[in-house]
Order: C-alpha cells, then structure tokens, then sequence
C-alpha cells in the first residue's frame, strides 16, 4: 500500500506539530490538516500560528504551500487521502454516564462519522486522540456499518505521546512511536504503511508494534505512571515540610537509583495540562467498568493528591500571610501550566487564583505568552468564579514589576525561565513590607532572596534565615 496523501482530522496542539513534522520529514507525501473551526485554519495559514511550541513555526514555515496545507475543506480531503489520522479532541465528559470521568468520545465518533460518508476508496484510519480502550473497535464498527460497496478499512491506534513546551524535538526525536493493529494480513498491511511513514526519520528499533487495545491501553498507562510519579513526589514534599527533610534531595536520592530513573520527580503545586488528570479519570472510570474498584481507587489517588497538593500550597500562602489574604494585592508569576506554552487547561495556577480569590485576595497575574482575554476566560468559568469578583479583584499585566509593585507576596505558579532573571532587589523595594515569595516551582535562588529580605516559603522544604542569615532548612 502506498500513502502518498495524509489527511489529519483536528488542527490542535497535536495535529497540527504532529503533521508539520510528518510533511517536514516526507517531502513525497503530501499532508492536509483540517478543522471544522474557520478561525483555528485561518490562524495555522497565517504568521500567527494558534499555538505557541518552540520551534513549530519554523517547522510550519519549510513546508507550508509545498506538502503542507491547512483547510476546512474535510471532504474533499478525505476523499483524496490513503491515511486518515484522527486527532480530535477527547475531553472529559462533563455530562450524564461517566460525568467528570469518562472521556467523551463525540468528536472521534463524528469524526469516524464523517470518513464513512463520504470516502469512495479503502483508507488507513489512525487513532491518534488518547481514547479508552476498545475505542478503535467502536471507530471500526461505525466505518463497517456504513462502508460503500468496495471501501474496505483498517483501524489503528498509534497514540502520540509529545509534551506541550517541548513537542517539536518529541516529535523529531521521541522513544518510541507506537503503532496497535489487527493482527490479520489486511491489518499488518496498514501497519507496515504507517510505519513506512515514521521510518522516514525513526529508527525502525524505536517504531513498536502490537495489537491495538494493548496500544491504547499503554497510551493512558504512560499518562497515569507519569502523573503518579508528580503526586508521589508532591506527597513526599508535604513530609518534607513537616519534618525538616528537603525535597529536592529526597528526589536526587531516589533518582539516582536507575530502577527509579530522575525524571517526573520534580515537587510542584501540582500537575496541569489537558492530559494527565483526563487520562487518570478515564482509568479510573474504565476500571471501575470493568468492575475493578480497586484498581480505580489506586489510579483515583493520584488525583486526590494532586487536588490536596494545590490546595496545600493556597493554604500555606493563607496562613503565611497572617491568616488572611483579604484586600491584599498578590501577585501572581505565571499562568501557564508549564513553561514554554501558552495552554492554560487544568493549570494549577488557575486553582491557585481561585483558592485566594475565595479569599478575598487582590490578584495580579503576569505570564509572558498568556492572553490576557484567555486569563479571563479562564477566571470567569462558572466553576471558578464570575464576572463580577473577577473585575472586583483580578488585575492583569504585561510587566511583572508592575505585577508585584505594592504586593504583600509573590506566588511563582509556573517555571518560565525569564521569572529567574529578574532584579528581585527592585522588585522587592516596590513591595509591602514583609514581602514574601511562595515558589511554587522550586526555581529562584532561595539564599539570595532571603539575603534580599524576603520571606520565602517554597514547595518540599521550610526556609529559615539563621544568626548569618544562610539558608537552612526547618529544625522540627
Ligand atoms: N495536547 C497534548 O499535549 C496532547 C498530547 C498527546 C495526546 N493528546 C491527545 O490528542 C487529542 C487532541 O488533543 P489536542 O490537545 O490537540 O486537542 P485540541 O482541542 O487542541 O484540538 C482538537 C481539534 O479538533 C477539532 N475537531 C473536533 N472535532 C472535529 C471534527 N469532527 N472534524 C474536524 N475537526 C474537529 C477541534 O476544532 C480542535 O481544533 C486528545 O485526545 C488528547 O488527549 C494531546
Ligand atoms: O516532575 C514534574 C514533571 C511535570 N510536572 C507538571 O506536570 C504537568 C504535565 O507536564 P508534562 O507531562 O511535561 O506536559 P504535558 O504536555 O501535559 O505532557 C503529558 O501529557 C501528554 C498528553 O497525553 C503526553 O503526550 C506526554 O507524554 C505527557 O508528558 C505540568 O503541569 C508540569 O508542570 C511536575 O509537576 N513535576
């Protein structure tokens, strides 16, 4: 089977890296990503693309017009391609069975909808949304049920594991790519195709195949291993801080030990982003399904740690400020929910903002890449707070020192690299008296900030300044 033309269904934050890295890689296939959103197309074809991912726009740029294009014209395209790979959104369901859990399949389901509609010829559909498992037999099961006379498919799941911030080199170089298949001939067939695609620029060692529900299954397993790691280190981190023991040295001891491996450790106000707590909650709701209970408690845990970890860190800034943060400007660094995108879904900054504004605190955000309107959208979901006390108590800047002038504290809720280079002595002579600094993401130099003046608290370690003013940790 020869694929010569790929059309990709979903022009998001994998969809649109994904595929500018495929047609930058296969100069003899020709790559059509669509949408059904105008505006999302309009932006992927213009000098501002929708998404901010280091090294994407020149990426975009060396093959946009040539084997690259962005269109909502959906059925022309997937008429015209071998391969169609699905990468719509999967969020979490937010009403009726599986409410709050479940991952919500709409999209996949139109999206397989649509292929079956309107194809003429036998395709390669590829599953690339992170979906449960057995949702490639479901796909299978609508394109059968409506196949053309002679319009024969294959369904695969070849689940993608970039992260934001950093998907371009994930994608150029990942660990593995996985491809799950039926294990017939037509469907190593299909495999052998996607493969051919990946072989382009991927070792064949690091291109592994399997069946498809193993596939999918080791998609949110990934996810979940990931996520518990954050929420082992951030129970670790609430030790820390009761007994005097730090952090960052427990993780250096444990990620020594190649069994443990160094990564993932990091202490943080917790994990964000649109994947992990979705993909846990889809586990825990597949599980309980299948009806495991105890396998969805184990999973549902490293949720519950990752809430309790935000809400700890909120509280701490609470109590810190004299228990009470009423009328009291604060000003928070980062918005993100990590550094070096501009997504702000599931931040824990968001959750962080909440908590103090529940608390009647004065917010000023500043994060370098987020919209201000996408702050403020964020801030006005009905689950977070309303226009009203948004108005009344949030503040937002284009200038951090400007965020922090007048401020009882400082909350570093993202690890943006620029938040290290800052002249914290004028930042803190614009401050109230005593100021404070909550980092949240254990990145600026504590022992020059307490040399500065501040009060600094941080995740996974009490500071103290003692008689030389060193650095020390909290005798318990
Ligand atoms: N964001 C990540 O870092 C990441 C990484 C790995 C996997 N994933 C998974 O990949 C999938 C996509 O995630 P994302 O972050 O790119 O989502 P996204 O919301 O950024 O993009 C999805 C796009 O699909 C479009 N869409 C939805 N239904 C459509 C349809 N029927 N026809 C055409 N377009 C349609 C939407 O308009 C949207 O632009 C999810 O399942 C997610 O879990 C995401
Ligand atoms: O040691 C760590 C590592 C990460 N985080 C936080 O965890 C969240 C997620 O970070 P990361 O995993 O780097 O970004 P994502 O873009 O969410 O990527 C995850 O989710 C994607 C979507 O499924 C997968 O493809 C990726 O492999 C997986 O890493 C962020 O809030 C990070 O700040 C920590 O708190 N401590």
């Amino acid at each position: 089977m020869k694929i010569t033309k790929i059309c990709c269904i979903g022009a998001g934050y994998v969809g649109g890296p994904s595929c500018a890295v495929i047609a930058h890689k296969c100069p003899d296939v020709t790559v059509t990503v669509v949408d059904l959103s105008q505006e999302r197309i309009d932006q992927w074809n213009s000098d501002n693309l929708p998404i901010f991912e280091p090294g994407l726009e020149e990426v975009v740029k060396s093959c946009r017009g040539k084997n690259l294009f962005f269109s909502t014209e959906i059925d022309k395209t997937i008429i015209e391609a071998e391969l169609i790979i699905i990468s719509v959104n999967t969020p979490t369901k937010t009403y009726g069975l599986g409410k709050g859990r479940a991952a919500d399949l709409k999209y996949i389901e139109s999206a397989a909808r649509k292929i079956a509609e309107v194809s003429t010829s036998s395709k390669v559909v590829v599953e690339k949304s992170t979906v449960p498992v057995k949702a490639a037999e479901s796909v299978n099961n609508i394109l059968s049920a409506n196949h053309k006379h002679g319009v024969r498919y294959q369904v695969l799941s070849n689940p993608e594991f970039l992260a934001e911030g950093t998907a371009i080199s994930d994608l150029l170089f990942p660990d593995r790519v996985l491809i799950g298949g039926p294990q017939t001939p037509e469907g190593r067939e299909a495999i052998d195709a996607l493969s051919w695609v990946y072989q382009h620029w991927i070792p064949m060692e690091k291109i592994i195949t399997m069946n498809t529900w193993s596939s999918e299954l080791s998609k949110l397993a990934a996810n979940a291993f990931l996520a518990q790691r954050i929420s082992s280190i951030n129970a670790m981190s609430a030790i820390c801080e009761a007994t005097g023991a730090d952090v960052s040295e427990v993780s250096h001891a444990i990620g020594t030990d190649t069994r443990i491996g160094a990564r993932f450790l990091q202490a943080s106000i917790g994990f964000g982003g649109s994947c992990f707590q979705k993909d846990v909650l889809n586990l825990v709701y597949l599980s309980e399904c299948l009806n495991l209970p105890e396998v969805a408690a184990y999973w549902q845990q490293v949720i519950e740690m990752n809430e309790y970890q935000k809400r700890r860190f909120a509280n701490r800034i609470i109590s810190a400020l004299f228990n009470t943060v009423a009328n009291k400007k604060i000003a928070i660094f980062g918005f993100a929910f990590k550094k070096d995108t501009a997504d702000t879904r599931e931040t824990p900054s968001l959750y962080i903002c909440k908590y103090l504004m529940e608390e009647a605190a004065l917010v000023s955000i500043y994060d370098p890449k987020v919209d201000h309107k996408q702050i403020v959208s964020d801030l006005t979901d009905p689950a977070v707070s309303d226009k009203e006390t948004v108005d009344k108590l949030v503040t937002i800047t284009t200038d951090p020192y400007e965020a922090a002038k007048g401020a009882h504290a400082i909350v570093i809720c993202t690890e943006w690299d620029e938040f290290k280079t800052y002249n914290y002595q004028r930042i803190y002579d614009s401050m109230l008296k005593p100021a404070f600094i909550f980092d949240g993401r254990m990145i600026l130099d504590h022992q020059s900030l307490l040399e500065l003046g501040y009060h600094v608290e941080t995740v996974g370690r009490r500071l103290v300044r003692n008689s030389v003013n060193r650095l020390q940790a909290m005798p318990k």
